[in-house]
Formats: structure tokens, sequence, C-alpha cells
């Protein structure tokens, strides 16, 4: 069966997954597309897509069987309720909502409906690194994970779009995902430690040293720089009792000449997780032709999401800032726990 997607939101990112669900990946057609800009949309319009003037038309439209969310995170909460009450499967891009209560109002919507429909864009979770370094740690031979230090570096983000709020609601909930993800944890609390700010970033705040407070007593630590000019820097480096496994630097060519040796760093997201995109899709599409979702959940959305609350909480607080979960609905499984 061919899934008819339709995609709200044609800025960059959802110009990226229009290339890859048109160019890249099979079984999939994108029959529509809308945003607020609606220039844009049509420009980004693939050829026999319909463009349509709001979200809510191209959810109901009969030609549009999934839908794929690429809108700013504020818009995600009315998109997702609409998708499920249309009872279409739905990949919402991250964050999945930029408070608690909208990732509740999502998840109550979604367990009134009885069946997954979200997968949340946490394509790190897809990254063929990511997931060699996580079989290290669940195959134990390290011993338990201790420590893990997350490096989290963007060359530079859009001037007036990106708001000081988001390097803990739109940057850090990747590192929040993630670390959850490795540890097979939850996040207990948060700090957060403001340096000297950066002169690059004009008056945003940044860069930020989090500290996440797992369950377990293992502690993260997030650096969050999003204005360091040289590249796409992303790391990881879990420290166990017997062992350290981390992630490789980027295999890229060698150039060698008379300034020496040197590796290109990625420019942005679009490169560093070209390959993590693709899988995630390959992954969405297989569910959502069976009118489903799996892959990161509206739990796993809600779960970062009480992450970034508590870490703006944190840098007016400056102490740490404890999160307390709600129990976890059946739908989304059993709660994780390492136990020591
Ligand atoms: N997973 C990742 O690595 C990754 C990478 C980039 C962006 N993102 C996420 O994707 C989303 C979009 O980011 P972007 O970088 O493409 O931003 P962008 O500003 O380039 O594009 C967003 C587009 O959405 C449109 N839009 C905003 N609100 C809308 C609404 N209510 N209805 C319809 N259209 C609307 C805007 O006009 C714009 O064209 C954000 O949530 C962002 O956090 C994720
Ligand atoms: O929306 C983007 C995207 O999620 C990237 O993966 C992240 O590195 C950026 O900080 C964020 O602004």
């Amino acid at each position: 069966m061919m899934l008819r997607v339709g995609v709200i939101g044609t800025g960059m990112i959802g110009q990226d997954h229009i290339r890859r669900l048109t160019k890249v990946l099979s079984g999939v057609q994108v029959t529509a597309v809308t945003d607020i800009d609606l220039a844009r949309a049509a420009s980004a319009a693939p050829e026999g897509a319909q463009v349509f003037d709001t979200p809510n038309a191209l959810i109901g439209s009969d030609s549009v069987d999934a839908v794929v969310i690429c809108s700013w995170g504020p818009a995600h909460e009315e998109q997702l309720l609409a998708c499920i009450a249309a009872g279409k499967p739905v990949f919402c891009e991250k964050p999945l909502v930029t408070s608690a209560e909208a990732a509740l109002r999502v998840m109550e919507a979604e367990c009134a409906f009885g069946r997954r429909l979200v997968q949340v864009g946490f394509m790190r979770r897809f990254d063929a690194d990511y997931r060699r370094l996580k079989a290290v740690i669940d195959g134990g031979t390290l011993g338990l994970p201790l420590m893990y230090h997350s490096t989290h570096r963007n060359a530079s983000v859009p001037p007036g779009l990106y708001t000081s709020e988001m390097p803990l609601n739109d940057t850090l909930v990747h590192d929040a995902d993630i670390s959850r993800w490795l540890l097979s944890d939850e996040v207990a609390g948060v700090e957060v430690r403001l340096p000297r700010k950066s002169r690059q970033g004009g008056e945003l705040r940044d860069p930020h040293f989090v500290l996440l407070h797992m369950a377990s007593g293992a502690l993260v630590d997030v650096e969050i720089s999003v204005n360091i000019a040289y590249g796409y820097d992303i790391r990881g480096e879990v420290s166990c009792e017997t062992g350290i496994a981390a992630l490789p630097n980027r295999p890229a060519t060698v150039v060698t000449d008379a300034n020496g040796y040197r590796q290109a760093i990625p420019e942005d997201w679009r490169e560093r997780f070209i390959e993590a995109y693709d899988q995630e899709f390959r992954e969405w599409i297989v569910a959502a032709v069976q009118g489903t979702a799996t892959g990161p959940s509206t739990w796993d959305g809600y779960a970062a999401t009480l992450v970034a609350d508590a870490a703006l909480r944190a840098v007016d607080s400056g102490v740490f800032e404890k999160i307390t979960m709600r129990d976890k609905p059946a739908l989304y499984g059993l709660p994780v726990s390492r136990a020591a």
C-alpha cells in the first residue's frame, strides 16, 4: 500500500523531510502540504501535491492517510490533537509540545483513542552510532553506567526565531531523550549553570551547562552551545564501572595538506543525522501503513518536556529542580528501570 502523507510546516526540516519522502524512501507519497506561509508551502509542494490553506483542512482530507508535523513547537499541540481526533498516524517533529500540561492533553487524547498514533522526531535513537553505543551499555560488559557526558553544539541558530527558552525546550530535549533511552532510566531532577555568555549569539542566553540527575543515581552533564560557529558537533561518552563507551568521531575523509591532517565537521543536523532521519521515517512508514505508531512516543515527548520545564525553572531558581512524572499509561509499555 502507498502511504499518502500530508506535511504541515514547510520550513527547513519540512523541506528536508519532503525531499526524503519523495526522493529517498519508497512506499510513500506526499499528497498534501500546508504552512502559514502559503507561498512557501506552494514552492515546497512536490509535483501533484495539493496545497491546503489550513492544517485542519489537510488533516481532514481524504487524500491524506498520515501526517508529518514540522511546524514550530508551540503549534504542535493543536495539530496533534486534530490528527488524533481524525484517527490518523502522525510523525511530529520534536519538541512534542512546549509544556507538560500540553503533553498530558495529547497523552489523554491518544489513550482515549486506544491505540498509539504519535511518533516523536527523536532521530538520535535511529542513528547507527547511538544504536551501537546503546548495545554496548545494554550488553553489561562494562558494568553499570555511572555518568554520561553529552555535548550538543550548533554552529548557529536562526536569530529572532530561536528564543532564549529554546536551548532548553527545543535543543536540550534531544539530550534528555537520548539519556533516558541510552541509560534505560528516567530523569529525576535537573540543575542548570550558566557560564560566561558567548558573544556569538547577541542577546541570546548561551551556552548552558545542564546536569540531569537520573532516577538510578547516574548523572548526565550536557553542554548546550547554539552559536559555536565552527560546525554541528554532537558527542557522547558513557562512563561505566569498568570502562568507557563513546560515540565515534563521524567517519569522514581525512584531508592532508600543508596545513596538516583534518576531517570535515558537519554544517548542521541535516548532514550529521541524514541516515538517522531516513531510518526514523522507514520505521514510521511501516507502522503508519498499519494505522499505528512505534518508536519515540507521546510518553517520551512528555518526559523530555518535563525536563525542559524543570530546566527553565532551574535557570531562575539556581537550584536542583525535582521532576515528578505521572504513572505511565499501559499504552506506552512498562516503566523503565535500571536496578542498582
Ligand atoms: N529533529 C531534528 O533534528 C530537528 C531539526 C530541525 C528542526 N526540528 C524541529 O522541527 C520543527 C520545525 O523546525 P524548522 O527548523 O524547520 O523551522 P522553520 O522555521 O524553518 O520552519 C517551520 C515552518 O512551520 C511553519 N509554521 C509555523 N507555525 C505553523 C502553523 N501553526 N501552521 C502551519 N505552519 C506553521 C512556518 O511558517 C515555517 O515555514 C521545530 O519543532 C523544530 O524543533 C527538528
Ligand atoms: O531544531 C533543531 C534540531 O532539533 C537540532 O537537532 C538541534 O541540534 C537544534 O539545536 C535544534 O534547534
